[in-house]
Order: structure tokens, then C-alpha cells, then sequence
């Protein structure tokens, strides 16, 4: 029966300890010498403060004391292996008289792999709930499962208001089908997608996030979860559009800077080429402006160049192009021009309009302006060049006593 009972032990999966009271161990398992790498006859010459080199040896009596009389305890612990490496256990030690004599059994087990899975569980759910990201995971029909506290400050949603809803309740309509349609294919074919993406919050408001979606599928390879991470992208955007606008537009009158217009008159004459219909482009410069600088000072200079910006743009379509390109100098681009008599009645109004006076500060102030003009496509197929055309022509102008205008056409004809 003894033999049986030891064949039994060596073929427990958890190890098993016999200690005497003083702690030493007079008996152990196959499993023990398994997990601890000493063999039956070390573990006997050890003590239990050999194994646990954290125990308090102070505490011993008392635990003893203890474990006596509640006949069995269980507890964490970590045990040291021959080869050095600490282990977590789960214990169980009872307390046992036999033949006179006073003993722990203690039944081991080693924890250290639950204890791992257990951590990171534990920093999962940390990240989880500890995250600026906002969260949301939904289940194969597509029906929100789980939110962190990072998606209810994001978008205002408690979690008893999104159990159980189809995410597209957070859509803004900003996006149309065709956005969704191609992102559901790429969930489909890969299970991600990834993207910019607009939605409202609860209080109405809409705002830029960007999207993270990924899928977890089950054994059979069915779609199990999936994982969606936003982040707010409001201050970034804005940034951007600050970075953008500091770019292409001229922060004294609002209006389309040097490389905003040349864009502009790019985009123009590509549409002019297509409809098979001419452009003409201005190039207007102020006459004596300098004077206007030095006599009254560079504050109404500046008044006085965002009031002519919008008298021009009183001359002009709304879908013509207005840039300041210089100091005293501004292109409008008259694109699609069906009729181009009709540009000089543009050209009067103009002329007349930066020509009336100003009041500024209580100051009366006059000026005029140069307004060279070159035609797409008979004086240039091409922005920059048209352009250039244009500033000889204003050139032309001002030599032939300001406050006029001069077709690039007319250079052409005075050189032949
Ligand atoms: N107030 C103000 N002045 C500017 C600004 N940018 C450039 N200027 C001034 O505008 C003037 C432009 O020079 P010009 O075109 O040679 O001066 P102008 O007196 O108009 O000369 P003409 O074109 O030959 O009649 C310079 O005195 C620049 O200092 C600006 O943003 N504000």
C-alpha cells in the first residue's frame, strides 16, 4: 500500500512537499523535483527558507502555530529553482499527524504561466481603460460590445446608450457610400482599414478622427471582433489648415498669394484648353505707391491696399481669380472669357474704381494703378509665362504714363 501511495504522488501533476515543523523537507514528488531541477535526495538536505529565500524565517513559528490550528491554508508564493529562476506558486499546505509525528503536507503548483497571462491581462486592461485612444469593439453581427472611458469622452456616449448599436450611428453623413463601400471591402479582404474619417459626437458637433479598424476571427476563420482605435484629429487638422492657408494666401488682404495664383491660373487654363474658350490675365501694380508709404505712413499703405483688393474684386465674376502676388501688385485671372470686348469695359470699370478716392484715417488718398494684360492661348499656353507676358505689357503701361492698360499683343506689334 506504501509502494502505491508513493507511485501515486510521483504521478501527481502538482509537486508535493513533507515538511517537519522546523522546515525541513523529509519528503517530495517526482513533480517537485520536476519543476524545483533537484533531484528526491537534494530536496531533502533543503529547507523550505532554501526554497522561499523571501520567507520571513521570524514568521515561522507563528505560522506554524496558525496552520496548525486552521489545518490547512493556502497561499501565493514564489520558489527559487536550482538553476536560479524564481517561479510563482500556489500552495496549499496542510497540516498532518502521522505516527506520532507532526508534518505540512504541501501541494505546489507552478503558477508562473497563469501568473504571465494574468499580467498581461491586468496591463491590457490597463492600456484599455488608461488610453487617450478611443476604443470599440464589436461583435460578428457588428453590434458594439465594449467601450473604454476614452470613447465616452470622445464622443459623449455613455456605455448603456451604445450596447448593443451598430457603430454607423456615430456617422456624420460627411462621407458618402462610396466611402463606406470601399472601406468595407478592404475589412472584408484584409479585416483593416485605416483613414480619416468625420462623426459627430453626442451634443451634435462634428469633428475629424482618425480610424483604426482590425479583425479578430475565430478558429474557423469567421469574423469574432472588431477592434476600432480613433483618435480626435480636430487641433491637427486645424494646424494643418493654418500651415496650408500661411501658404497660399497673402495674410494682409485675404487673398491668393504668388504660388496660390499661379496654381489657380494652372487649374484655369486646363479648364480654358478644355471648354476651347480664351483667358486673359491681368497684372496690376499701383502707380506711386511708395508715395502713398512715405507720405502717410506703412499702416494706411496697408489699408489702402486691402480697400483697392476689394474694389477690384467688385470689377470681377466671382468665379474669377484674385491674387497679390507683390507688394503693389495684383493678378486677376478672367477665365472662360466668351466675349473679349467685354474685358475692356472690365478694364474701365477697373481703372476708374482704384482710381476714386480713398478716406483712410481721415486721410484723403489717391492712387491708380498699370494693368498689363497677355490672352490665353495667343500670347502663352503656359502660367508662368502668360504671366510674364503680362507684367511686360504693365511694364508697357506704366512707360506710357500710368493709369492704363496695355495688351501684351500690342508689344508684340511694336517689335515687328
Ligand atoms: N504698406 C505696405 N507697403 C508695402 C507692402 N509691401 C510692399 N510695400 C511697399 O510697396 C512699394 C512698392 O514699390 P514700387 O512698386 O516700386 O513703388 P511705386 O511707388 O508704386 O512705383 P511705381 O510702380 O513705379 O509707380 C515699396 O515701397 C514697398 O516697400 C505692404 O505689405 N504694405
Amino acid at each position: 500500500m506504501h509502494q502505491l501511495s508513493k507511485i501515486s504522488m510521483d504521478m501527481a501533476y502538482d509537486a508535493i512537499l513533507w515538511l517537519a515543523l522546523d522546515g525541513s523537507i523529509v519528503y517530495s514528488n517526482f513533480s517537485a523535483s520536476r519543476y524545483l531541477g533537484y533531484s528526491e535526495e537534494e530536496l531533502t538536505q533543503l529547507t523550505i527558507f532554501d526554497l522561499d529565500p523571501n520567507y520571513p524565517r521570524e514568521v515561522w513559528p507563528q505560522h506554524v502555530a496558525e496552520h496548525k490550528q486552521k489545518k490547512s491554508v493556502s497561499l501565493e508564493s514564489k520558489h527559487l529553482t536550482k538553476d536560479g529562476r524564481m517561479i510563482d506558486v500556489e500552495i496549499s499546505c496542510n497540516y498532518v499527524e502521522w505516527d506520532g509525528q507532526e508534518y505540512f503536507c504541501s501541494i505546489v503548483r507552478d503558477i508562473t504561466e497563469r501568473k504571465e497571462s494574468d499580467n498581461s491581462l491586468k496591463l491590457a486592461s490597463l492600456i484599455y481603460s488608461e488610453t487617450s485612444q478611443a476604443m470599440l469593439v464589436t461583435d460578428q453581427e457588428n453590434e458594439i460590445i465594449a467601450i473604454n472611458p476614452a470613447f465616452t469622452a470622445l464622443t459623449g456616449y455613455a456605455w448603456d446608450e451604445v450596447l448593443g448599436k451598430n457603430p454607423k450611428f456615430l456617422s456624420s453623413g460627411r462621407q458618402d457610400k462610396s466611402f463606406y463601400d470601399s472601406m468595407w471591402e478592404s475589412l472584408h479582404l484584409r479585416g483593416t482599414w485605416q483613414g480619416e474619417i468625420w462623426n459627430r459626437r453626442k451634443n451634435g458637433e462634428i469633428y475629424p478622427e482618425w480610424l483604426s479598424i482590425n479583425t479578430v476571427y475565430d478558429e474557423k476563420g469567421a469574423v469574432y471582433r472588431r477592434i476600432a482605435l480613433f483618435t480626435d484629429i480636430t487641433e491637427i487638422k486645424k494646424s494643418e489648415e493654418l500651415i496650408w492657408n500661411q501658404a497660399n494666401y497673402d495674410a494682409l488682404t485675404g487673398l491668393p498669394n504668388r504660388r496660390m495664383t499661379l496654381d489657380r491660373l494652372d487649374f484655369e487654363i486646363k479648364k480654358s484648353r478644355r471648354e476651347n474658350l480664351p483667358l486673359v490675365v491681368l497684372f496690376i501694380d499701383l502707380d506711386g505707391f511708395k508715395e502713398v508709404n512715405d507720405t502717410f505712413g506703412h499702416d494706411i499703405g496697408d489699408q489702402l491696399l486691402i480697400e483697392v483688393s476689394q474694389r477690384i474684386l467688385k470689377c470681377v465674376r466671382e468665379s474669377d481669380t484674385l491674387g497679390r502676388i507683390g507688394g503693389d501688385e495684383f493678378v486677376v485671372i478672367l477665365g472662360e472669357v466668351v466675349d473679349i470686348d467685354s474685358t475692356d469695359r472690365i478694364l474701365k470699370e477697373m481703372l476708374n474704381a482704384i482710381s476714386e478716392p480713398y478716406l483712410l484715417q481721415n486721410h484723403a488718398v489717391t492712387i491708380s494703378a498699370s494693368i498689363g494684360l497677355a490672352l490665353f492661348p495667343d500670347d502663352s499656353e503656359d502660367a508662368s509665362t502668360l504671366l510674364k507676358s503680362a507684367d511686360k505689357a504693365m511694364y508697357e503701361a506704366k512707360h506710357r504714363g500710368k493709369n492704363q492698360h496695355c495688351w501684351y499683343s500690342e508689344l508684340k506689334t511694336a517689335t515687328r
